[in-house]
């Protein structure tokens, strides 16, 4: 028995989860990420969204300076993603991949069926209060946070979940729904397996002078030194994505070297390094003539992967003599991914929803005190969860 199937003994019929009981208990899944402009109009609004979030950058006299460096930005951004076409393509592949996911979900498990996915952006819409809203005019009793960032960092997830305790707070007041999380999932073997999918994919496509002897660039989102001292988890956790999927490579016989480096840097701070920009010049300086990148800390395509990636850093490729620039498609709609995610959330049901350890530990460095109140809702979560379990 799980811990639905015993919140269900008072049931008439323990049998079944179905909707039309009116004791069965409701699940949501909210899929959180931060979201992207659907047409250029939405860019202005975007950026301030971004830059007025102190979870990602704290500034003096935060709403006016956010809004200021976004209006300073806005034409620069707006550019990119007229060519990547118009808009962000991330709830798009949000949508696919939840609808996919909850379709297998209730193959897997018609106890819970049917499952429902909410999106929960935290820049644009759809986004969280809209989403909870959402949630409870379905009547949904129990909600997986689960978000759409496979490696933790408080400058993702924990600002998604800094805006979630802060919107349950306004909109459940008397705390009728019942939460439990997905907080990181960077080493599960249905994800690694993906990625290591479409990496095989690319490497079959170089010439065969090069295959076996060109770079894999594995390129995530950097972090601000400052962050990455504070001992934010995202770089350890990026690195560990990467060492399981070199090793699953190693396993398929793909031996090519690797690096791990990174991309998207903005602003004056110091922020962590190599960057993939310049590692890409010199490789192509000292004569590598194929690489193969590889996005590592997204799971769906954006102006990081189709502008930064393609657009931005071909041009660098080809003016470093790079013949072969490649990159490894996003997961996006890939089956296996989809598979990827209901599994995880399956294995989240099947265990009585549990809380990872590492989300309730704080980093050792300093913290807001949003991030403290919202570590202790989530620490209550997870002691009634376990609580039902027993
Ligand atoms: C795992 C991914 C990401 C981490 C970690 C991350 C941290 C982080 N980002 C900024 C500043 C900016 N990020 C911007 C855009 C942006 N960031 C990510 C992902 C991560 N960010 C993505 C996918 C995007 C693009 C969105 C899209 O729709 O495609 C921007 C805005 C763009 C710009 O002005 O150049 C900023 C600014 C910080 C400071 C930070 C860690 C503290
Ligand atoms: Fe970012
Ligand atoms: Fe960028």
């Amino acid at each position: 028995m799980n811990a639905l199937t015993l919140r269900l003994s008072a049931a008439k019929c323990a049998c079944s989860f179905s909707t039309s009981s009116s004791a069965s208990t409701k699940l949501g899944i909210l899929m959180m990420n931060m979201g992207g402009p659907r047409t250029q109009n939405d860019v202005g609004q975007f950026l301030t969204n971004l830059f007025s979030d102190r979870d990602i950058i704290k500034l003096p006299m935060q709403s006016i300076a956010g809004q200021v460096i976004a209006r300073r930005r806005v034409g620069k951004i707006k550019e990119q993603y007229m060519q990547i076409g118009g808009g962000s393509p991330i709830e798009k592949w949000t949508r696919a991949q939840g609808s996919g996911m909850v379709k297998q979900l209730d193959r897997t498990n018609p106890d819970t069926a049917p499952h429902s996915y909410y999106v929960g952006f935290r820049y644009t819409e759809p986004n969280t209060p809209q989403a909870v809203e959402d949630m409870i005019a379905d009547g949904v009793d129990h909600v997986i946070a689960f978000t759409q960032y496979q490696q933790f960092s408080g400058s993702t997830t924990g600002s998604n979940l800094n805006e979630l305790y802060r919107v349950q707070k306004r909109l459940d007041p008397e705390s009728k729904l019942q939460w439990s999380f997905i907080d990181r999932w960077g080493t599960h073997p249905k994800l690694v397996s993906s990625f290591a999918d479409r990496v095989e994919a690319q490497i079959a496509k170089l010439t065969d002078d090069v295959r076996h002897a060109t770079p894999i660039l594995f390129s995530a989102h950097s972090l601000p030194l400052n962050v990455v001292d504070r001992g934010d988890p995202y770089v350890a956790e990026v690195g560990g994505t990467v060492a399981y999927v070199v090793n699953e490579l190693r396993r398929r016989g793909v031996n090519n070297p690797y690096r791990l480096v990174w991309q998207s840097a903005v602003g004056p701070l110091r922020w962590l390094g190599p960057q993939t920009e310049a590692t890409i010049r010199h490789y192509g300086s000292i004569g590598y003539s194929s690489l193969v990148m590889v996005p590592i800390a997204f799971t769906s395509d954006h102006i990081e992967t189709l502008f930064e990636l393609d657009i931005e850093y071909g041009k660098v490729a080809r003016e470093a003599g790079i013949s072969q620039y490649m990159r490894a498609e996003a997961l996006n709609d890939h089956p296996p991914f989809i598979d990827a995610l209901a599994t995880i959330v399956k294995e989240h049901i099947d265990a009585g929803f549990p809380t990872s350890p590492q989300l309730l530990l704080p980093d050792p460095g300093s913290e807001s005190a949003q991030t403290i109140t919202t570590r202790k809702w989530i620490a209550a979560q997870a002691a009634s969860q376990a609580e039902r379990k027993k």
